[in-house]
């Protein structure tokens, strides 16, 4: 069995890897980093540290590995006869995967089953939208002739994987706990065998469930904790204010995901606890920075924070806690972050209607939309007083 894996990077190599390496599947790994690839192809091993109670480590061997950039023919051969294609790339890179996925698709024989095509990104069915860059790359007259040869399912990864400090090499530091949930439905009878993952009817409660709990909880941590000064996770957490401010937007998410998918309110309040103590694992070297990366993406319609705040006012419920943690996020000033550079650029360019509409996606006429223009305003403020 073999599994080509899009992005060899921390989710990569210490989650994804690890899991399809375990369920006896022969890794490709395909990575525009050429550096990265190189270290890989020379290797035979690397090793996953799991850190934390009861943290082992897992090695992770009968890996080979491909650079997609400067080898797309190598990499369509090798997905033309893969079982698996999965991705960990950021939700923004799908669309470069899709021609590599529609030139292995037109090459598959036509006595392979189809390819499991697997986009593990934090993102609302990240599968469907990489299914629909590569059908509408392919266009309407030959995708039905593909479609069939392909089984596209969405699912819901959650494992805290922190950048990694240069002398661990390959090997990857991790924490214990890991989720993977894939939607069941696409595979009829028969999914494929992943010991780790579980299969699930529906997956919309558990990718939003994971989104606005551990992904909303997490840059409301990294936003507030980098406004204090914070630069670990683990330290954000430990400060009262920051904590309190993380409660009051997980209280909100909880509140609708309780009343959308029915989950029990107790249940939901464990994982949020559960969810906490995660963050202030004190082994795991996660920073503000890696959290709250890329700004726009988090900010925009149906992501960590706009998402369940729309929803949430449509239905007259409070969004006090998750307008805080957008405010800290329009103060993520982060040299480093070309999405946070650009963010700071467009505070300064444009009046903040057309902030709210370009960031958020949130238009006028939308009760959502007059509380965003008074909080962008504030950090306008902010930013011309420093
Ligand atoms: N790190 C975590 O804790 C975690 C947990 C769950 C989900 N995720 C999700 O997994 C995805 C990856 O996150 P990460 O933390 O591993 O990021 P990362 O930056 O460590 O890894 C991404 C990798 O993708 C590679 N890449 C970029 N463009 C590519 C392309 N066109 N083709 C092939 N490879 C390409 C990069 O070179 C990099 O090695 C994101 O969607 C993220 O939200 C991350
Ligand atoms: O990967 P992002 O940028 O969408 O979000 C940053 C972190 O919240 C995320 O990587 C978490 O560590 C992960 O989602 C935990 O499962």
């Amino acid at each position: 069995m073999k599994a080509v894996h899009f992005g060899a990077g921390n989710i990569g190599r210490g989650f994804v890897g690890l899991l399809l390496h375990d369920a006896g599947y022969e890794v490709v790994f395909a990575d525009v980093d050429a550096a990265l690839i190189g270290r890989l192809q020379a290797a035979d091993r690397y090793v996953v540290h799991e850190v934390g109670p009861g943290g082992r480590d897992r090695i992770v061997e009968r890996f080979r590995a491909i650079d997609s950039a400067a080898d797309a023919p190598g990499l369509v051969a090798e997905l033309t006869t893969a079982d698996v294609a999965t991705t960990a790339v950021g939700p923004r890179v799908l669309r470069f995967i899709a021609p590599h996925l529609l030139d292995a698709l037109r090459a598959r024989p036509g006595d392979l089953p189809p390819l499991i095509v697997m986009a593990c990104e934090n993102a609302i069915n990240a599968t469907d939208l990489l299914r629909d860059e590569i059908a509408a790359l392919a266009g309407a007259e030959e995708w039905p002739t593909l479609a069939h040869r392909a089984i596209f399912a969405n699912t819901a990864v959650d494992r805290i994987v922190p950048g990694q400090p240069a002398e661990t090499g390959l090997d990857v530091i991790v924490e214990t706990f890991f989720e993977w949930a894939i939607e069941r439905p696409p595979f009829g009878d028969a999914p494929p065998e992943i010991p780790g993952a579980h299969f699930v009817d529906d997956l919309a409660p558990y990718i939003e469930r994971k989104l606005f709990t551990v992904n909303t909880g997490h840059a409301a941590t990294a936003y507030l904790g980098h406004l204090l000064g914070y630069e670990r996770i683990s330290d954000a957490l430990a400060d009262a204010e920051v904590a309190a401010g993380v409660e009051r937007a997980l209280t909100e998410t909880s509140a609708l995901v309780v009343a959308k998918h029915g989950l029990d309110e107790a249940e939901q309040a464990a994982y949020r606890a559960r969810i906490l103590e995660r963050f202030r694992n004190p082994e795991l070297p996660d920073t503000v920075e890696r959290v709250g990366r890329q700004p726009l993406r988090k900010l925009s319609r149906s992501e960590r924070f706009i998402g369940p705040a729309a929803e949430l006012v449509e239905r007259g419920m409070p969004v006090a806690g998750l307008l805080d943690a957008v405010a800290a996020a329009l103060r993520f000033d982060v040299a480093a972050d070309a999405e946070a550079v650009d963010l700071q650029a467009l505070l300064r360019s444009d009046a903040a209607p057309e902030v709210v509409r370009e960031v958020t996606g949130i238009e006028s006429g939308h009760p959502l939309f007059d509380p965003l223009v008074a909080i962008v305003a504030g950090a306008q403020a902010d930013q011309r007083a420093r």
